[in-house]
């Protein structure tokens, strides 16, 4: 795998100088409050799960941060920029719930068309060539980067489309619940590959999921609830705050906190 340099113009990675910081972070979408007053930090070069219930808003928080969602109100800067600044396109990845993959072309074919998009030009075919062949051997699919998308398993599609979002060697990658639907085995495997990443290249993953058992395998967590953040930790904290043997029974904890926190609010109104 490729070894990634920070640009010299990076700022250093201190704690007051996450890879994301939000602040007093509000999203509408159509009538509804999506996500309400969110402040929490991304540190650089980890593994951050965000992890919540169907419907808690992941998806949302993860498009205001690569900059595609509208109605964001507050403080959200990714990399140093704010949330979209045009000086980010090239170093975020994103990867969306439904893979964008031609199933009739092939993965290398699928990895040339979106390297094209990405460093257009003649004068760059050579590169280009070196960062799909690179991508394709990141994600362990040199053997099959002639094969049909759609002939590929539910996994390999998922790498292909993890293949696309590192072909720019990004500093920062967003997946959305990149193992969903997948066996443990091809769990397994893709996390392992997430750890591969960040500890190879310091790059940052922030990794959505409602399977609770892979918030054990993320150095933090961002748990979600209803748009709010319930906690902003590591699994130890966690697990040791709230006098759990799991993640899960600690998010549970949590709630049931949560719940009746807002009961007490209630009756003494
Ligand atoms: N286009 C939209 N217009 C209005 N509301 C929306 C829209 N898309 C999503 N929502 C609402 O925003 C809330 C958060 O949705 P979001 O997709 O961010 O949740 P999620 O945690 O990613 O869910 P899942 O795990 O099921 O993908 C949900 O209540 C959803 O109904």
């Amino acid at each position: 795998m490729m070894n990634y340099s920070p640009a010299r113009s990076d700022p250093p990675d201190t704690p007051r100088n996450p890879a994301i910081r939000a602040d007093a972070l509000n999203v509408i979408r159509g009538t509804r409050q999506v996500l309400r007053d969110l402040d929490f930090t991304v540190p650089r070069g980890q593994i951050t799960g965000l992890l919540g219930p169907s419907g808690c808003g992941k998806t949302t928080l993860m498009r205001a941060i690569v900059g595609t969602q509208a109605k964001v109100t507050g403080t959200l800067d990714v990399l140093g920029h704010p949330a979209g600044h045009p000086a980010l396109r090239t170093r975020i990845g994103y990867v969306t719930q439904a893979p964008s993959v031609y199933d009739d072309l092939t993965i290398s074919q699928n990895l040339a068309y979106f390297a094209a998009i990405l460093d257009p030009g003649h004068a760059a075919a050579d590169r280009r060539h070196e960062n799909v062949t690179r991508a394709i051997a990141d994600v362990d699919l040199t053997s099959h980067a002639d094969a049909l998308a759609g002939n590929l398993s539910g996994g390999q599609r998922s790498r292909v489309s993890l293949a696309v979002a590192l072909l720019g060697t990004p500093e920062l990658l967003v997946l959305d619940e990149p193992t969903v639907g997948l066996d443990p085995v091809l769990r397994r495997d893709l996390w392992n590959l997430f750890h591969d990443i960040a500890a190879s290249r310091g790059a940052t993953l922030l990794i959505s999921s409602h399977v609770m058992d892979e918030a054990e395998r993320c150095h933090r967590l961002l748990l979600m609830r209803e748009g709010r953040i319930l906690a902003d930790d590591t699994p130890d904290a966690l697990r040791t705050r709230t006098n759990s043997e799991t993640v899960e029974a600690a998010f549970l904890h949590l709630v049931d906190e949560a719940v009746a926190a807002a009961r007490t609010k209630e009756t003494t109104r």
